[in-house]
Protein backbone atom coordinates (compact mmCIF):
# COMPACT_ATOMS: atom_id res chain seq x y z
CA UNK A 1 0.00 0.00 0.00
CA UNK A 2 1.67 3.20 -0.91
CA UNK A 3 -0.98 5.94 -0.05
CA UNK A 4 -0.23 7.51 3.38
CA UNK A 5 -0.78 7.77 6.13
CA UNK A 6 -0.68 3.81 6.81
CA UNK A 7 -2.68 4.12 10.38
CA UNK A 8 -4.04 1.17 12.43
CA UNK A 9 -8.26 1.27 13.67
CA UNK A 10 -8.69 4.21 15.58
CA UNK A 11 -5.89 5.80 15.24
CA UNK A 12 -5.77 9.48 15.36
CA UNK A 13 -3.71 11.44 12.58
CA UNK A 14 -1.89 14.39 14.06
CA UNK A 15 -2.95 16.56 11.14
CA UNK A 16 -6.76 16.24 9.33
CA UNK A 17 -8.11 18.42 6.69
CA UNK A 18 -11.46 16.88 4.87
CA UNK A 19 -12.95 17.99 2.20
CA UNK A 20 -11.44 21.59 1.96
CA UNK A 21 -12.55 24.00 -1.23
CA UNK A 22 -11.68 27.70 -1.85
CA UNK A 23 -12.94 28.82 -4.74
CA UNK A 24 -12.47 32.50 -6.29
CA UNK A 25 -14.97 34.09 -8.94
CA UNK A 26 -16.30 30.62 -10.17
CA UNK A 27 -12.01 29.06 -10.02
CA UNK A 28 -11.12 26.33 -8.73
CA UNK A 29 -8.01 27.14 -6.18
CA UNK A 30 -8.17 23.94 -3.60
CA UNK A 31 -10.26 21.09 -3.57
CA UNK A 32 -9.20 18.58 -1.37
CA UNK A 33 -10.94 15.17 -0.44
CA UNK A 34 -8.55 14.34 2.17
CA UNK A 35 -5.28 14.48 3.76
CA UNK A 36 -3.56 13.29 6.54
CA UNK A 37 -0.36 13.67 8.34
CA UNK A 38 1.18 11.83 10.60
CA UNK A 39 4.05 9.71 11.03
CA UNK A 40 7.69 11.11 11.87
CA UNK A 41 7.70 13.78 8.94
CA UNK A 42 8.85 16.27 7.34
CA UNK A 43 6.01 16.59 4.69
CA UNK A 44 7.20 18.66 2.14
CA UNK A 45 4.73 19.67 -0.06
CA UNK A 46 5.84 20.07 -3.58
CA UNK A 47 4.05 21.39 -7.24
CA UNK A 48 4.25 23.76 -9.81
CA UNK A 49 3.58 27.67 -9.49
CA UNK A 50 -0.13 28.48 -8.78
CA UNK A 51 -0.69 24.58 -7.48
CA UNK A 52 -2.34 26.00 -4.40
CA UNK A 53 0.81 24.74 -1.84
CA UNK A 54 0.39 28.33 0.09
CA UNK A 55 -3.24 28.07 0.09
CA UNK A 56 -3.03 24.27 1.62
CA UNK A 57 -0.49 25.64 4.01
CA UNK A 58 -2.46 28.60 5.50
CA UNK A 59 -5.57 26.78 6.03
CA UNK A 60 -3.81 23.54 7.76
CA UNK A 61 -2.48 26.64 10.17
CA UNK A 62 -5.88 28.42 10.18
CA UNK A 63 -4.76 31.82 8.43
CA UNK A 64 -7.41 31.27 6.23
CA UNK A 65 -10.98 29.91 6.44
CA UNK A 66 -12.12 27.51 3.85
CA UNK A 67 -15.22 28.00 1.80
CA UNK A 68 -15.79 24.37 2.63
CA UNK A 69 -14.41 21.70 4.93
CA UNK A 70 -12.73 21.46 7.92
CA UNK A 71 -8.96 21.13 9.39
CA UNK A 72 -8.42 18.62 12.66
CA UNK A 73 -5.49 19.06 14.90
CA UNK A 74 -5.62 15.76 16.72
CA UNK A 75 -9.18 15.38 16.23
CA UNK A 76 -10.00 18.67 17.17
CA UNK A 77 -10.82 21.18 14.80
CA UNK A 78 -8.30 23.93 14.71
CA UNK A 79 -8.98 27.40 16.03
CA UNK A 80 -6.62 30.12 18.60
CA UNK A 81 -6.36 27.19 20.60
CA UNK A 82 -4.37 24.72 18.27
CA UNK A 83 -2.61 27.77 16.89
CA UNK A 84 -0.51 28.59 19.69
CA UNK A 85 0.64 24.81 19.33
CA UNK A 86 1.09 25.53 15.62
CA UNK A 87 4.67 27.72 14.57
CA UNK A 88 4.72 29.14 10.55
CA UNK A 89 7.55 30.14 8.42
CA UNK A 90 7.20 32.46 5.51
CA UNK A 91 9.59 32.88 2.52
CA UNK A 92 10.78 36.28 3.32
CA UNK A 93 11.09 36.50 7.50
CA UNK A 94 8.55 38.83 9.07
CA UNK A 95 10.13 40.22 12.01
CA UNK A 96 9.85 43.25 14.87
CA UNK A 97 11.94 46.26 14.18
CA UNK A 98 13.91 45.72 17.67
CA UNK A 99 16.46 43.95 18.67
CA UNK A 100 17.06 40.01 18.08
CA UNK A 101 16.49 38.73 21.21
CA UNK A 102 13.51 41.11 22.01
CA UNK A 103 12.13 39.58 18.77
CA UNK A 104 12.47 36.22 20.59
CA UNK A 105 10.95 37.59 24.24
CA UNK A 106 8.38 38.86 22.68
CA UNK A 107 7.07 35.54 21.46
CA UNK A 108 8.14 34.22 25.40
CA UNK A 109 6.35 36.32 27.31
CA UNK A 110 2.74 36.06 25.28
CA UNK A 111 3.70 32.11 26.81
CA UNK A 112 3.87 34.10 29.90
CA UNK A 113 7.21 32.50 30.74
CA UNK A 114 9.11 34.21 34.16
CA UNK A 115 11.99 36.66 33.14
CA UNK A 116 14.75 34.54 34.11
CA UNK A 117 13.05 31.67 32.05
CA UNK A 118 13.00 33.65 29.19
CA UNK A 119 16.32 35.19 29.22
CA UNK A 120 17.68 31.02 29.63
CA UNK A 121 15.41 30.27 26.82
CA UNK A 122 16.79 33.33 24.51
CA UNK A 123 20.51 32.34 25.02
CA UNK A 124 19.83 28.72 24.00
CA UNK A 125 17.83 29.75 20.83
CA UNK A 126 20.47 31.54 20.13
CA UNK A 127 22.81 29.16 20.53
CA UNK A 128 20.82 27.05 18.47
CA UNK A 129 20.42 29.16 15.64
CA UNK A 130 24.30 30.00 15.36
CA UNK A 131 23.34 33.93 16.56
CA UNK A 132 24.97 33.57 19.92
CA UNK A 133 26.04 37.34 20.62
CA UNK A 134 24.36 38.84 18.08
CA UNK A 135 20.87 39.23 20.87
CA UNK A 136 21.75 43.36 21.08
CA UNK A 137 21.74 43.71 17.21
CA UNK A 138 18.57 44.96 15.43
CA UNK A 139 16.75 41.82 13.89
CA UNK A 140 16.45 44.24 10.63
CA UNK A 141 20.28 44.18 10.57
CA UNK A 142 20.80 40.69 10.04
CA UNK A 143 21.56 38.85 6.57
CA UNK A 144 18.74 36.96 4.97
CA UNK A 145 20.09 33.83 6.48
CA UNK A 146 20.24 35.08 9.93
CA UNK A 147 16.77 36.57 9.70
CA UNK A 148 15.61 33.21 8.47
CA UNK A 149 17.34 31.51 11.00
CA UNK A 150 15.85 34.02 13.74
CA UNK A 151 12.22 33.76 12.02
CA UNK A 152 12.40 29.82 12.33
CA UNK A 153 13.53 30.15 16.18
CA UNK A 154 10.99 32.49 17.15
CA UNK A 155 8.55 29.96 15.57
CA UNK A 156 10.64 27.32 17.80
CA UNK A 157 10.92 29.22 20.74
CA UNK A 158 7.75 27.66 22.65
CA UNK A 159 8.12 24.26 21.41
CA UNK A 160 5.37 23.68 18.86
CA UNK A 161 3.87 20.47 17.86
CA UNK A 162 4.05 21.48 14.11
CA UNK A 163 5.70 23.87 12.18
CA UNK A 164 4.60 25.32 8.96
CA UNK A 165 6.98 26.71 7.16
CA UNK A 166 6.76 28.34 3.15
CA UNK A 167 9.27 27.79 0.82
CA UNK A 168 11.88 29.39 3.94
CA UNK A 169 14.98 28.88 1.69
CA UNK A 170 14.24 30.13 -1.55
CA UNK A 171 15.95 33.60 -1.20
CA UNK A 172 18.93 31.84 0.42
CA UNK A 173 22.31 30.87 -0.74
CA UNK A 174 23.38 26.88 -0.43
CA UNK A 175 25.44 27.74 2.73
CA UNK A 176 22.39 29.46 4.79
CA UNK A 177 19.98 26.88 2.55
CA UNK A 178 22.00 24.66 4.76
CA UNK A 179 22.15 25.85 7.86
CA UNK A 180 18.13 26.27 8.14
CA UNK A 181 17.52 22.62 6.84
CA UNK A 182 20.26 21.41 9.79
CA UNK A 183 17.81 23.75 12.05
CA UNK A 184 14.66 21.83 10.36
CA UNK A 185 15.72 18.66 11.10
CA UNK A 186 16.89 19.35 14.40
CA UNK A 187 13.54 20.56 15.13
CA UNK A 188 12.11 17.45 13.66
CA UNK A 189 14.18 15.25 15.85
CA UNK A 190 13.19 17.22 19.22
CA UNK A 191 9.31 16.11 18.09
CA UNK A 192 8.61 18.92 16.05
CA UNK A 193 6.08 17.98 13.00
CA UNK A 194 7.65 19.58 10.28
CA UNK A 195 4.90 20.41 7.14
CA UNK A 196 6.95 22.71 4.32
CA UNK A 197 6.24 24.00 1.03
CA UNK A 198 9.34 24.01 -1.31
CA UNK A 199 10.52 24.09 -5.22
CA UNK A 200 13.78 22.15 -5.06
CA UNK A 201 13.64 19.15 -5.68
CA UNK A 202 17.45 17.95 -4.03
CA UNK A 203 15.70 19.78 -0.67
CA UNK A 204 13.01 17.30 -1.04
CA UNK A 205 14.99 14.44 -1.07
CA UNK A 206 16.98 15.49 1.76
CA UNK A 207 14.02 16.34 4.03
CA UNK A 208 11.13 14.51 3.34
CA UNK A 209 9.39 11.46 4.63
CA UNK A 210 6.56 12.16 2.72
CA UNK A 211 5.61 14.07 -0.20
CA UNK A 212 2.37 16.02 -1.34
CA UNK A 213 2.06 16.80 -4.72
CA UNK A 214 -0.08 19.53 -5.90
CA UNK A 215 -1.87 20.21 -9.06
CA UNK A 216 -4.41 22.37 -9.71
CA UNK A 217 -5.86 23.07 -6.19
CA UNK A 218 -6.07 19.48 -5.78
CA UNK A 219 -3.36 16.25 -4.44
CA UNK A 220 -1.94 14.38 -7.38
CA UNK A 221 0.45 11.95 -5.08
CA UNK A 222 0.76 11.62 -1.29
CA UNK A 223 3.92 9.21 -1.63
CA UNK A 224 7.01 8.39 1.32
CA UNK A 225 9.42 10.09 -0.44
CA UNK A 226 11.62 7.69 -1.70
CA UNK A 227 8.83 5.83 -3.44
CA UNK A 228 7.91 9.33 -5.10
CA UNK A 229 11.01 10.13 -6.39
CA UNK A 230 12.49 6.49 -7.26
CA UNK A 231 9.05 5.76 -8.50
CA UNK A 232 5.73 7.98 -8.66
CA UNK A 233 2.49 6.52 -9.26
CA UNK A 234 0.83 9.65 -11.04
CA UNK A 235 1.12 10.81 -14.28
CA UNK A 236 1.40 14.61 -12.14
CA UNK A 237 4.55 13.38 -10.14
CA UNK A 238 6.07 11.48 -12.93
CA UNK A 239 5.79 15.19 -15.06
CA UNK A 240 6.49 17.02 -12.47
CA UNK A 241 10.31 15.61 -11.81
CA UNK A 242 10.83 15.18 -15.50
CA UNK A 243 10.29 18.97 -15.38
CA UNK A 244 7.14 18.89 -18.08
CA UNK A 245 4.65 20.05 -15.03
CA UNK A 246 2.76 23.49 -15.27
CA UNK A 247 -0.63 24.19 -13.96
N1 LIG B 1 -6.27 35.76 -1.66
C1 LIG B 1 -6.43 35.27 -2.89
N2 LIG B 1 -7.42 35.69 -3.71
C2 LIG B 1 -7.57 35.18 -4.94
N3 LIG B 1 -6.78 34.23 -5.46
C3 LIG B 1 -5.78 33.78 -4.69
C4 LIG B 1 -5.56 34.25 -3.37
N4 LIG B 1 -4.49 33.60 -2.86
C5 LIG B 1 -4.08 32.75 -3.83
N5 LIG B 1 -4.84 32.86 -4.92
C6 LIG B 1 -4.72 32.08 -6.16
O1 LIG B 1 -4.77 30.72 -5.77
C7 LIG B 1 -3.92 29.94 -6.61
C8 LIG B 1 -2.97 29.15 -5.73
O2 LIG B 1 -2.09 30.05 -5.09
P1 LIG B 1 -0.93 29.56 -4.12
O3 LIG B 1 -0.22 30.79 -3.64
O4 LIG B 1 -1.48 28.65 -3.10
O5 LIG B 1 -0.01 28.75 -5.12
P2 LIG B 1 1.39 28.06 -4.86
O6 LIG B 1 1.26 26.63 -5.27
O7 LIG B 1 1.85 28.33 -3.47
O8 LIG B 1 2.28 28.80 -5.93
P3 LIG B 1 3.79 29.36 -5.88
O9 LIG B 1 4.65 28.18 -6.05
O10 LIG B 1 3.83 30.27 -7.05
O11 LIG B 1 3.98 30.07 -4.57
C9 LIG B 1 -3.24 30.92 -7.53
O12 LIG B 1 -3.91 30.90 -8.76
C10 LIG B 1 -3.38 32.26 -6.83
O13 LIG B 1 -3.44 33.31 -7.77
Amino acid sequence: MRDLPVLEMGQQPMIEAEGLRIGRNGERLLDLRYLALDGPGPTLIMGPNGAGKSLLLRCLHGLIAPDAGQVRQDGVPIGAESRARQGMVFQTPVLLRRSVAANLDYVLKRHRLTRARRRARIEALLAEGGLAGKGRQSARSLSGGEGQRLAILRALATEPDVLFLDEPTSALDPAATQDIEAMILRAARRGTRIVMVTHDIGQARRLGHDIVLMHQGRIAEHSLAHDFFDDPQSQAGRRFLAGSLVL
